[in-house]
């Protein structure tokens, strides 16, 4: 269990932690999210005890990070796998880890297996590539077995087969009752693996709640249907007060994605006034489109075209 409460980080007058308090509990895949700058990292710091916080206070399993004799066998955490020095081989960079932990060399070459790295284990770590940096970094955080996982950005630089290998580690690393701490940006591969969310915007947090709430909460759905006779389909729309985006306009075949509303009622709509409808279903609102309402107002840094983008819900 990770508890978190009234935690705040200020550098200089920048607030990055704003009274933070929350509870990540075992047993299941928490996923943190906020945009860019929002204060993950830095949350992920204090609590791992790298970073002193301004006020409040951070404790795994009720304890300072700080006061573990060998903090890998209390909590695993990866945080930013480019900073391994490349000078050591992965091998030799695992076995120091392991000795100032009291943990055996027989674990080390467990560990290089468990995340496919047995092949590179005598290679130098500044000859790998991102993912095997990221692979070296997990099995950092896995060496000492422990019931608290702390993970930055886990998949960053991953390949397909990596994404879908972290994702079910996650899983299993929660179904053996650990608590499991994960960061992403990547939102339709955290709708894959996190049971909980945290969010955070600012240094704030925005929502704390299991995934399946949040996106009901924080999206809207949405019916989409298709018609050969768009022009007889809109007025009925329109008619029923219902909110509406065209999709595909030609004259003898239109698209309507319609907001709020039921299959049933659009279907019987059509089905009233002799309508034929060559689509009608309802489309499954997504983690990001739920994020990207969230987080509308605590984005720092937008690009061009997202600054366009219409508000859902505002
Ligand atoms: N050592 C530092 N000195 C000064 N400001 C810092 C420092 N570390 C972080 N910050 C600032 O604190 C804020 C939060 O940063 P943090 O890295 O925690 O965000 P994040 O949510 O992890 O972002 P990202 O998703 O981009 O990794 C940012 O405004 C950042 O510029």
């Amino acid at each position: 269990m990770i508890e978190v409460a009234s935690l705040t980080k200020h550098y200089g007058s920048r607030t990055a932690v704003s009274d933070l308090t929350f509870t990540v509990r075992p047993g299941r895949v928490t996923g943190f999210l906020g945009p860019n700058g929002a204060g993950k990292s830095t949350t992920m710091r204090m609590i791992l005890g790298l970073d002193r916080p301004t006020r409040g206070t951070a404790t795994v399993t009720g304890r300072r990070c700080a006061d573990f004799a060998d903090p890998l066998r209390e909590v695993g955490a990866l945080l930013d796998a480019g900073a391994i020095h490349g000078g050591r081989t992965a091998r030799n960079h695992l076995l120091q880890l392991a000795q100032s932990n009291r943990l055996t060399a027989a674990r080390v070459d467990e560990v290089l297996g468990l995340v496919g790295l047995a092949a590179a284990a005598n290679h130098r770590v500044k000859g790998f590539s991102l993912g095997m940096r990221q692979r070296l970094g997990i099995a950092a955080a896995l060496l000492g077995d422990p019931p608290v996982l702390i993970l930055d950005e886990p998949v960053n630089g991953l390949d397909p087969e990596g994404i879908h290998w972290i994702r079910h580690l996650l899983r299993d690393l929660a179904e053996e009752g650990r608590t499991v701490l994960v960061s992403s940006h990547l939102m339709s591969e955290m709708a894959l693996s996190a049971d909980h969310l945290i969010v955070i915007g600012k240094g704030r947090l925005l929502a704390d709640m299991p995934m399946a709430a949040f996106v009901d909460r924080y999206s809207r759905q949405a019916v989409r249907v298709a018609t050969p006779h768009p022009a007889d389909l809109e007025p009925l729309l329109k008619g029923a007060d219902l909110e509406y985006e065209v999709v595909e306009s030609a004259p003898d075949r239109g698209v309507f994605q319609v907001r709020d509303a039921r299959a049933a009622t659009i279907g019987d709509l059509a089905a009233g006034a002799g309508v034929p409808l060559h689509e009608l279903f309802t489309q499954r609102a997504s983690l990001e489109d739920a994020y990207l309402t969230l987080t509308a107002d605590s984005t720092e840094y937008r690009t061009g075209a997202d600054a366009q983008r219409p508000r859902d819900g505002a």
